[in-house]
């Protein structure tokens, strides 16, 4: 194992009856990064983190988390790692305070003016009793335990789920000094958005398969671009139809609304037999190639009888 691997799992198999959940999962996550794990629901994202954490047995394959093996390991990779579940449990009756209390004595090595300067960084109530939060509210108790013994590897599974725009803010600029601190974050997610701000890196997964890693900038580099035409007169709306690099053209009219990727030259040949008084590009937009990871909707199942489970 790469020493400089936070995570790693090769042929990583999770199957529920039929359904392989998680399938074949090679990944490597690497000290000091943020790796943004992005994929839509179901695609297999819980499943991993349970197996990382030796919730659930995987059902083929091996991992290794901060160099430890997962099943081996399991109760040193707990005491070294901070980890946000998808589906926090919290005692209803306990206050914030005494929640986080509950979590720094089981955990040992918890400052408390630490804890208070995440609940204020974060806006945290601790008063009340966690069964009158908000969801917004329990998210933040779970971001502190998560945070408070400054681990080697936060593991945290959608944690922007309810979280504020200027929460989620500070969150980020939590995620980043974590990062600058060596440490290494992985984070589960299935808004683009949230990782394409963070992360170093992202992998995407789908259909419990990884379809994708790449380093966030190069993504964007290569992502889909995209040209707005106007023209002098109406066009036909199979103007762009045998134009390989087309992805998708939006003709109305006189506008047309053409992604690409490659190069521009036969998008732009196509145009010109039609004549163009304005045109406009944009820039790469992560979304537009994270939906081109995830073009086919369809689940599983129907891809698997219909043949449709094309990834570009
Ligand atoms: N215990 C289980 N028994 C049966 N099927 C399961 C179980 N846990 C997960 N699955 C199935 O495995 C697939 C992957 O689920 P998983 O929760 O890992 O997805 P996810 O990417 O985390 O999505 P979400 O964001 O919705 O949590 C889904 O089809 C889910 O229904």
């Amino acid at each position: 194992m790469n020493q400089a691997d936070a995570i790693r799992t090769s042929g990583l198999t999770k199957t529920f009856g039929d359904l392989a959940a998680v399938n074949g999962l090679d990944l490597e996550v690497r000290v000091g990064e943020i790796f943004g794990f992005l994929g839509p629901n179901g695609a297999g994202k819980s499943t991993t983190i349970r197996m990382l954490l030796d919730q659930i047995r995987a059902t083929s394959g091996t991992a290794q988390v901060l160099g430890l093996d997962i099943r081996d390991g399991s109760l040193e990779i707990r005491r070294r790692i901070g980890y946000l579940p998808g589906d926090l449990a919290l005692y209803p009756k306990l206050t914030g305070r005494q929640t986080l209390t509950y979590f720094a004595r089981l955990r040992g090595g918890v400052s408390p003016a630490y804890v208070d300067e995440l609940a204020e960084r974060l806006g945290a109530d601790l008063t009340r009793k966690v069964g009158e939060y908000s969801t917004g509210n329990r998210q933040k108790i779970g971001l502190i335990q998560a945070f408070m013994h400054k681990p080697e590897l936060l593991v945290l599974d959608e944690p922007n789920a309810g979280l504020d725009p200027l929460v989620q803010q500070t969150f980020h600029e939590m995620l980043r000094e974590v990062r600058d601190d060596g440490r290494t974050v992985f984070l589960s997610s299935h808004t683009l958005s949230e990782v394409e701000r963070v992360a170093d890196r992202v992998g995407i997964i789908r259909h419990g398969r990884l379809v994708v890693v790449e380093r966030v900038d190069e993504l964007k580099r290569t992502a889909v671009r995209r040209l707005d035409f106007e023209f002098a007169a109406p066009v036909p709306t199979d103007l762009f139809a045998q134009v390989e690099q087309v992805h998708d053209a939006d003709i109305d009219g006189v506008h047309a609304r053409v992604s690409y990727d490659g190069s521009v030259n036969p998008v732009l040949q196509a145009a010109m037999t039609h004549e163009v008084v304005n045109l406009s590009s944009r820039d790469a937009d992560l979304e537009e190639i994270f939906l081109t990871y995830y073009r086919d909707t369809t689940t599983p199942e129907v891809a698997a009888s219909t043949g449709a489970d094309h990834v570009r």
